[in-house]
């Protein structure tokens, strides 16, 4: 499966289109355990996060960063495991841009996070399920 997140209204940067666009490629290619293994990952990335900013001072499980290491910033959220770092930038040789490649078609279904279309590459003619995403959902 792929996944445009151009529907957002809060698209910030190009790059960010760019990342969701390479991973959804990635995501196309996985297996269905491999797919199963990106979805846990990346909602236990959300679900940290989301613990984080709010009880940032909170007891929850995550340790305290070492005080006054350096002037780098925390990195409390390390990724543990999984092969594409949510919130990072990341260069998967893919292409970004997406609505020149493809054609959105119709609507397949739909999830908590998003609906789902059929997208239909504009000169091979491939045909590929892509998740439209809101981002404030996520
Ligand atoms: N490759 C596909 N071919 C046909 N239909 C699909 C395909 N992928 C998804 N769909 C349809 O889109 C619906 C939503 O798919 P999606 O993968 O977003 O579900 P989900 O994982 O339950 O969503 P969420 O993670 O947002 O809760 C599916 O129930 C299915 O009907």
């Amino acid at each position: 499966m792929s996944v445009d997140s151009s529907h957002s209204s809060n698209v910030r940067h190009v790059s960010s289109e760019k990342l969701v666009n390479n991973i959804l490629v990635e995501f196309d290619q996985m297996s269905a355990i491999q797919r199963i293994n990106f979805k846990l990952e990346y909602f236990r990335e959300i679900a940290l996060d989301s613990n984080n900013k709010k009880n940032p001072k909170s007891n929850n499980k995550t340790p305290p960063p070492p005080e006054n290491n350096n002037d780098k910033p925390s990195t409390t959220t390390k990724r543990r495991t999984g092969s594409v770092p949510c919130g990072k930038r990341t260069e998967f040789g893919y292409a970004k841009d997406f609505h020149e490649q493809y054609s959105i078609g119709k609507l397949l279904g739909h999830g908590q996070f998003g609906y789902t279309y059929v997208a239909i590459h504009k000169s091979n003619g491939d045909r590929v399920a892509v998740k439209r995403l809101d981002k404030s959902k996520v």
